[in-house]
């Protein structure tokens, strides 16, 4: 996690896509600082020579990034660069590839008289998505945002949803990518809440927080390794949450959360963690090698206790999928082998995930009873 207190954006795409218009009004709203990559290349002569034929700097990228690391490593600036690959991760806090459609590319792109075979490569790099390809080989998933660029408008939209990624950013201690940007408050009514969510699983963490940020409801949260005790998956996620109580000396929200096999009975439901360590995705499908049902069920058991002596809430959501050999980005426990309506979950984007997944159905049902509990 980095100590910058303002993020870092980069603001990418094919030339002409309207990088600078869009890094010029979101520094003028936001105060955060425009860093044109264009010009310091010209400025503090990070190049080596001038292409005549493509009528531009040849950029030294060693140079570039010693000529800016030291002011970007402090957090604040909006990159403006039409690459973004060159940037080290830990700068970056959230990438926006902005797109056009060819024709206005063309034309933007003609009216810059762009030399043909700079407009025409350009022309290809933006039908091939080159730049998001290029953005999302580069970062994290969660924090590369597709923007489309084709008129005033949509520019203003892109700008206002920018300016409200900054500031829960900024409010919210750093929360990475975009999630829950321009959220709508279904609870309006309700009374905000500070849950302290225990966890020591950084991704359960982020889910929450995304699920939850359209409401009145902010997470705080305390990794604590809490020991789990055998037996019927309710049992587990109770005892926790007596025991994060207990420790905590308050109110706190606990969450276990279990996967289990139809054929299994049931298992290794809140068994899981320990199976997927030992046995890895493939070991997990072996399970029901012997079985035609490969069906399953994630289920998500909130448990919220208002202190030590409260008995705790359960709230729970179960989605059923089924078990397949691993798809897709493997950053999330067993998210790959896990699939819903014919795409794992690590194959859906994160938004996609948190509308269908047991978390965010059991989100759902907590919010619900904060909002009653809660409510004048
Ligand atoms: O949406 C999910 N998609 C894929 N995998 C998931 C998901 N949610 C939990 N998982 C994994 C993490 C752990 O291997 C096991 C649950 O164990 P579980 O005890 O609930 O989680 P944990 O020990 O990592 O965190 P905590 O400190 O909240 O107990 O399933
Ligand atoms: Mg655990």
């Amino acid at each position: 996690m980095s100590t910058r207190t303002l993020p870092n954006i980069i603001i990418t795409g094919t030339p002409g896509v309207g990088k600078t218009s869009h890094c010029e009004l979101l520094a003028e709203r936001t105060g955060l600082k425009h860093l044109s990559v264009n010009d310091v290349v010209k400025d503090k002569e990070c190049h080596e020579g001038w292409d005549e034929e493509y009528q531009s700097w040849i950029v030294d990228e060693d140079k570039l990034l010693d000529a800016i690391e030291e002011d970007v490593k402090k957090g604040g600036y909006i990159i403006d660069w039409h690459a973004c690959d060159l940037f080290p991760k830990s700068w970056i806090d959230l990438v926006i590839v902005l797109r056009v459609d060819t024709k206005a590319l063309y034309d933007r792109l003609t009216a810059r008289k762009y030399p043909e075979i700079k407009l025409q490569e350009n022309l290809d790099s933006e039908i091939m998505d080159v730049l998001i390809q290029e953005a999302r080989d580069s970062y994290d998933e969660e924090i590369v945002v597709e923007l489309q660029s084709n008129d005033a408008d949509e520019m203003e939209s892109n700008v206002e949803r920018i300016e409200s990624w900054f500031e829960s950013w900024k409010g919210d201690n750093k929360k990475e990518g975009w999630e829950g940007v321009q959220p709508i408050n279904i609870y309006p009514n309700m009374a905000p809440q500070t849950l302290n969510f225990i966890t020591g699983n950084a991704n359960k963490l982020s889910e929450v927080k995304a699920i939850l940020s359209a409401n009145n409801i902010s997470i705080t949260s305390q990794p604590l390794d809490l020991p789990e005790i055998q037996g019927d998956l309710n049992d587990v996620t109770i005892d926790k949450c007596k025991r994060a109580a207990e420790i905590i000396q308050g109110p706190v929200l606990v969450e276990d959360t279990c996967l289990c096999f139809n054929a299994l009975k049931g298992l290794p439901g809140p068994y899981i963690k320990w199976f997927l360590t030992s046995l890895g995705h493939e070991g997990l499908n072996n399970l029901l090698a012997a079985y035609e049902d490969k069906s399953a069920q994630a289920v998500c058991t909130f448990a919220y206790s208002a202190g030590p002596d409260h008995e705790p809430i359960l709230f729970q959501g179960i989605t059923d999928g089924k078990i397949v050999s691993a798809r897709g980005p493997g950053n999330f426990g067993w998210d790959p082998i896990f699939e819903y309506e014919g795409q794992t979950y690590a194959e859906m984007e994160k938004s996609e995930k948190n509308k269908i997944s047991h978390r965010a159905k059991a989100l759902a049902k907590l919010q619900e009873w904060f909002a009653k509990e809660m409510s004048s």
